[in-house]
């Protein structure tokens, strides 16, 4: 642990020595490369400063790491450069689950290995992968989470959120089956080489449910939809 470690909550005055940690960081990190000038990340990080938790780390009085927490994101944690491996990170996630003891979740590139052991050793769960074409960088990235004090309501909730953009999807996609249904020669036969092409496509996105239960769940979803479809009809 450094010497004269202070953590205390980021204030206005710190944006430009958070900004520094946090572009000199990246770089040294196995991360891609920023998409954004420095000038950018600066101006974001200090609009984030406003509204978000802040909290730095201070050696000998000068801004050495820093961790930004909105209500359930850890969204950042840089230590610059020279100040790595004093215990400064280890400082900041534990003040996070402080500050989140209900729990958090957090994005890791899938190629900044350092890190992911870092928190993995730390207690953070892999909740899920990504191939990276949601977020800026287009890098494979990984969810973790603290599940904090009480994981089974920390994982029910995340469940619920999940769950209502589940209702949503199967609430189109049901309007869109009872569309098409009118349009078809024979809306009484149904058509299993466009099943098993839904569900293929489908297990391709969720490899770990596999194929044979991704057709059990598709056929369950169509049968259920063409039944709610005639129903209204
Ligand atoms: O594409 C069709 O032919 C539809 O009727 C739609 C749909 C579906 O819901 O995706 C429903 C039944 C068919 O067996 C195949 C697909």
């Amino acid at each position: 642990m450094a010497n004269d470690l202070v953590l205390r909550p980021a204030g206005e005055g710190d944006a430009e020595a958070v900004a520094a940690v946090h572009l000199a960081a990246r770089r040294s990190a196995a991360m891609p490369r920023g998409v954004h000038t420095d000038a950018e990340v600066r101006d974001w990080l200090a609009a984030r400063l406003a509204s978000d938790e802040g909290w730095v780390a201070e050696v000998e009085g000068e801004v050495a790491g820093y961790a930004r927490l909105t209500d359930t994101w850890l969204d950042d944690l840089y230590v610059a450069p020279p100040h790595a491996g004093q215990g400064l990170g280890s400082a900041l996630l534990e003040l996070a689950k402080t500050r989140r003891p209900h729990g958090f979740c957090l994005w890791v590139f899938e190629m900044n290995r350092p890190a992911r052991g870092f928190y993995a050793r730390r207690g953070l769960v892999e909740l899920e992968r990504t191939d990276g074409t949601a977020n800026e960088e287009r890098a494979p990235d990984i969810r973790m989470a603290w599940p904090g004090a009480e994981p089974l309501a920390f994982y029910r909730q995340l469940i619920d959120e999940v769950d209502a953009q589940l209702g949503d999807l199967l609430a189109r996609r049901a309007a869109l089956t009872r569309a098409v249904q009118p349009h078809k020669a024979d809306p009484e036969t149904r058509d299993p080489a466009r099943e098993h092409a839904i569900a293929e496509a489908l297990a391709r996105r969720a490899p770990a449910l596999g194929t044979d239960r991704i057709q059990r769940i598709v056929h369950t979803i169509i049968t259920e939809s063409l039944d709610a479809a005639r129903e209204r009809s």
